[in-house]
């Protein structure tokens, strides 16, 4: 089992800490509760206490009123037998010959019902012998010996509690006179005694007058008062002294407030419970409206960017559906269209339905191309300007520039792929690119009757050096430089020494060759600024910028000696050519190139007299400007 982490212990503290308040409180409702029920307990029990000694009490007197109702009964039995009992009694001094009842008043000697006033005097005589014979206190009911109900009888109702709280009664019956007998119930601390109507007719306070009162209106008011009397119902009850009944009422008033406590307590507890509990939900209930109103405001805010981010996405795909580039959303995991815009649907001459859930590769013309291109997608995630054969519906090649992108579309991996139709492009390359070569042959067969042109125009025939035009011009600008460079500038000319022996030796052919190959061997030995130019037959000039009079004197003879060192091989033979040559120099000479030109030649024909083969610097002009 892992340890609970800080934040569990943290929140289990915090549960115990709410359950504290609550468990203290019920364990003190529980605590009450128990003193509470004690309290009950104790109260009922001293109640009951009280009960069993009012019952003793009554039991008391019940068994007093019996006795007495015995020693009646034993009485009566001489009344109703008049001839026997009654009469022995009497001593035989009145017989009951009428057979009825008379009531008397002992103390009064009167008759207490009209029934008495037959008795004659010798019966009244033998009543009063009797009465004093066996004196009774109040009033004495006499019945006739074949009225089968017992005179003298009062029944008395003792309320008695039992311990289940039933009321019942003890019914007993005594005569009247025995109840103001103050024996009875002299030991009882309280005796009360009431009426069917609670109205009391004994007790401590109002004495047995009320009684007799009670029972004289009983008798003189009513025409049957034999047999009312004898069903004059009374109750007796015990009251112990009030001091007896205030351990329980103490106590039961001990358990009211304990129990009310112990309820408002509880109740309180609840109370405060649900208090809490509804301030926590109304306080939870304004958190919840307020969460909700956020959720609104939220919810309003996301519907609101969802509505704006659907117009993009329309406008997108609108711009998408516009453009003339086709676009295809391809699944990265199965490679299957997904989705493609009006431009893609056209150039593949597929319907946009018919584009879905088609394969990428069945899309490629060449299979090893489609694999190549996706794997460098999966490895570099984007590829662009590929150009690939496409395959389109009708069985048709589309040639088209190819761009791939991997992205994520709703939360899948995703390829983009755009296209552009190239075929167009390529057939207007093609014809560009052949129109390009054309021109092209167009402008080398240009540059070449150009440079053949130019070769014509600027080079001698035979030996391929500047011809004599060429020369003049390109000496007379090499010549203008110098001059405002002020730079040293020399020209010679040279002659080939008795070429017309040659020519007469070897043919005119062979003086050509040996014109072209003396012309090499020159144009070898020069430096690169000079020019070399054919003037006419075997008649030459050179232009040398830079060069002052004596470097071109140098330079011509080295030239000079080297040619005629060597023997030309031309057409088998081993032919020795010289020349003779003349310099002169700008500062020296002139600054006009047909001035310089014919000094130099003068100097040449000087060489030539002075024996050929030799070079000949001109003689310094008395007027040459500088
Ligand atoms: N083969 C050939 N010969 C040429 C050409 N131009 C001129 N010639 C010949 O060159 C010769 C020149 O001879 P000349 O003027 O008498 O002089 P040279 O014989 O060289 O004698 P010097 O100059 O006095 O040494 C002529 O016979 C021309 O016919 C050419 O283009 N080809």
């Amino acid at each position: 089992m892992t340890p609970p982490t800080l934040q569990q212990a943290e929140q289990s503290a915090l549960r115990m800490s709410r359950l504290l308040p609550v468990l203290s409180a019920l364990f003190l409702l529980l605590l009450w509760s128990v003193v509470v029920e004690t309290l009950g307990e104790r109260a009922t029990f001293a109640r009951q206490r009280i009960h069993t000694e009012q019952h003793s009490w009554l039991n008391q007197a019940v068994r007093g009123i019996d006795t007495r109702l015995q020693a009646l009964r034993e009485d009566l039995l001489l009344y109703r037998q008049p001839g026997d009992g009654l009469a022995r009694q009497a001593n035989g001094l009145y017989p009951l010959d009428s057979g009825r009842l008379w009531l008397v008043n002992q103390q009064e000697q009167q008759q207490l019902h009209g029934e008495l006033l037959t008795l004659d005097s010798a019966a009244q005589d033998s009543v009063r012998l009797l009465l004093k014979q066996q004196p009774v206190d109040g009033k004495l009911l006499l019945l006739d010996a074949s009225t089968p109900r017992e005179p003298e009888r009062l029944q008395i109702v003792i309320p008695h509690c039992d311990q289940g709280g039933c009321q019942a009664a003890l019914t007993g019956y005594v005569r009247f006179s025995e109840l103001l007998d103050s024996d009875l119930l002299a030991d009882a601390p309280y005796i009360i005694l009431t009426d069917s109507n609670d109205n009391a007719l004994l007790s401590r306070g109002n004495g047995p007058q009320k009684l007799e009162n009670y029972l004289d209106s009983k008798l003189w008011h009513s025409s049957l008062a034999q047999a009312e009397l004898a069903s004059v119902p009374l109750r007796l009850s015990v009251r112990l002294p009030p001091e007896r009944y205030a351990e329980p009422f103490v106590l039961f008033a001990l358990y009211l407030i304990g129990a009310a406590t112990l309820m408002s307590g509880t109740l309180i507890v609840i109370l405060l419970r649900v208090g809490r509990r509804l301030a926590f939900i109304l306080q939870r209930s304004e958190e919840v409206n307020q969460a909700t109103h956020l959720l609104t405001l939220t919810n309003n805010s996301l519907r609101d960017r969802l509505r704006k981010l659907i117009e993009e996405q329309r406008d997108q795909q609108t711009l998408i559906d516009t453009v003339q580039v086709g676009v295809l959303l391809i699944d990265a995991e199965h490679k299957i269209v997904i989705t493609a815009n009006e431009a893609a649907s056209r150039l593949l001459g597929y319907t946009r339905q018919a584009l879905y859930r088609r394969t990428l590769e069945s899309l490629f013309t060449s299979p090893d191309q489609y694999r190549q291109l996706l794997a460098l997608l999966q490895e570099q995630q984007q590829l662009s300007e590929r150009e690939v054969e496409l395959n389109t519906r009708h069985g048709e090649r589309l040639w088209s520039v190819l761009s791939m992108r991997a992205l994520l579309f709703r939360e899948r991996s995703a390829y983009v792929l755009s296209f552009v139709d190239i075929t167009d492009r390529l057939l207007h390359a093609q014809r560009l690119e052949e129109e390009k070569q054309a021109t092209e042959r167009a402008l080398s067969q240009l540059q070449s009757t150009q440079h053949e042109l130019y070769q014509r125009a600027t080079c001698d025939d035979l030996t391929g050096i500047a011809n004599r035009r060429h020369f003049l011009s390109g000496a007379g600008k090499a010549l203008e430089l110098a001059r405002l460079d002020n730079q040293p500038y020399a020209v010679a000319v040279l002659d080939i020494d008795h070429f017309k022996s040659i020519n007469d030796s070897y043919g005119h052919a062979t003086g050509d060759v040996a014109l072209q190959r003396m012309t090499q061997h020159i144009a070898a030995a020069l430096p690169e600024p000079a020019l070399f130019g054919r003037m006419g037959g075997e008649e030459f000039a050179i232009t040398l910028p830079g060069y002052g009079l004596n470097e071109a004197h140098a330079l011509m003879d080295n030239i000079r000696q080297g040619l005629a060192a060597q023997a030309l091989p031309i057409d088998n033979h081993a032919l020795h050519i010289t020349f003779s040559a003349g310099v002169a120099e700008r500062k020296r000479h002139s600054n006009q190139l047909s001035e310089l030109l014919k000094i130099a030649d003068h100097a040449m024909y000087q060489a030539k007299h002075n024996g050929r083969n030799r070079v000949e610097s001109a003689l310094p002009a008395q007027d040459s400007p500088h």
